[in-house]
């Protein structure tokens, strides 16, 4: 089987509770959400070639024909070493889950980076995924043309077919702007605080069109009222953007 894919690099981890460690980043092209905030180029077309990073930590890429195939993925995998994990991101990697199952032969653990709101490709890859690290996407984050009911219950149903196990930790990031209410915060905390093990509160990087930052005392308010549904609620910004990493 085969897909694009955007760009394959080495980087350190900056979100999160995995904040740290050395992963690499598969990253796919196309989004079914357009989120106000989103920090990720969207234009793309089958002409783009893949960018594969050589050396980590040097802006220097190895072009690829689109589309790869899941040996030619597994291939470049293979070729980095002292990995962590594999985060599979875009765009939004559950419009490609039936090419990333065939990506269960990897060198190192899959963990994906979802905005959840696809749960059909979540059962596709269930099995698989090591680390969940699923955003829950609140009503002022992009235009949901009225829908917006129905990417709530889906993003529930995702949580609940991808949830903390045995074998597979979940964890979900909520991106807090200044425009976030704290009770559609406790609303869709309440639908999936029996599957995480942790609840992520990231204030948003102020980006094109969201350019004032959330004030500290929304964030300090959220935190305390999260932390009456789960016990552990972080506040973590993005900190790949403070040392300018990929
Ligand atoms: C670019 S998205 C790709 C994966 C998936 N589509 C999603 O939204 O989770 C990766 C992560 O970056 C976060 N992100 C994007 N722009 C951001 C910003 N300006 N501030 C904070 N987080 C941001 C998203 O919320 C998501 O957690
Ligand atoms: N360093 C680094 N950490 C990240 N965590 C999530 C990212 C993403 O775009 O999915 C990301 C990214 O693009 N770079
Ligand atoms: S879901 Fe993710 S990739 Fe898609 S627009 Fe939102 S932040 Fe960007
Ligand atoms: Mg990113």
């Amino acid at each position: 089987m085969r897909s694009p894919v955007r760009e394959i690099f080495v980087s350190v981890q900056g979100e999160g509770p995995y904040a740290g460690y050395r992963q690499i980043f598969v990253r796919f092209p196309k989004c079914n959400l357009e989120c106000l905030y989103c920090d990720t180029p969207k234009e793309w077309d089958m002409s783009n070639k893949c960018m594969i990073q050589i050396t980590p930590g040097v802006n220097e890429f190895k072009e690829f024909d689109n589309p790869l195939s899941n040996d030619q993925v597994l291939e470049i995998i293979k070729y980095y070493n002292k990995i962590h994990s594999v985060s599979l991101t875009g765009g939004e990697p559950l419009l490609y889950a039936r090419f990333i199952k065939e990506l269960k032969y990897s060198r190192y653990p899959l963990y994906l980076e979802s905005n959840m709101t696809l749960p059909e490709g979540a059962k596709e890859i269930k099995d698989i995924i090591k680390y969940v690290a699923g955003d829950f996407k609140l009503k002022t984050h992009c235009d949901f043309k009225g829908q917006y009911e129905k990417v709530f219950n889906d993003t529930a149903r995702s949580f609940s077919i991808l949830r903390k196990s045995s074998f597979r930790d979940c964890f979900c990031k909520m991106i807090i702007t200044k425009d976030d209410e704290k009770e559609n915060m406790l609303h869709a905390l309440d639908q999936i605080k029996g599957c995480l093990s942790t609840l992520i509160l990231q204030p948003v990087t102020p980006a094109e069109k969201i350019s004032e930052p959330v004030p500290v005392k929304k964030v300090m308010e959220f935190q305390e009222a999260a932390m009456d549904v789960i016990e552990d609620v972080r506040v973590i910004p993005q900190t790949h953007k403070m040392w300018g990493c990929l």
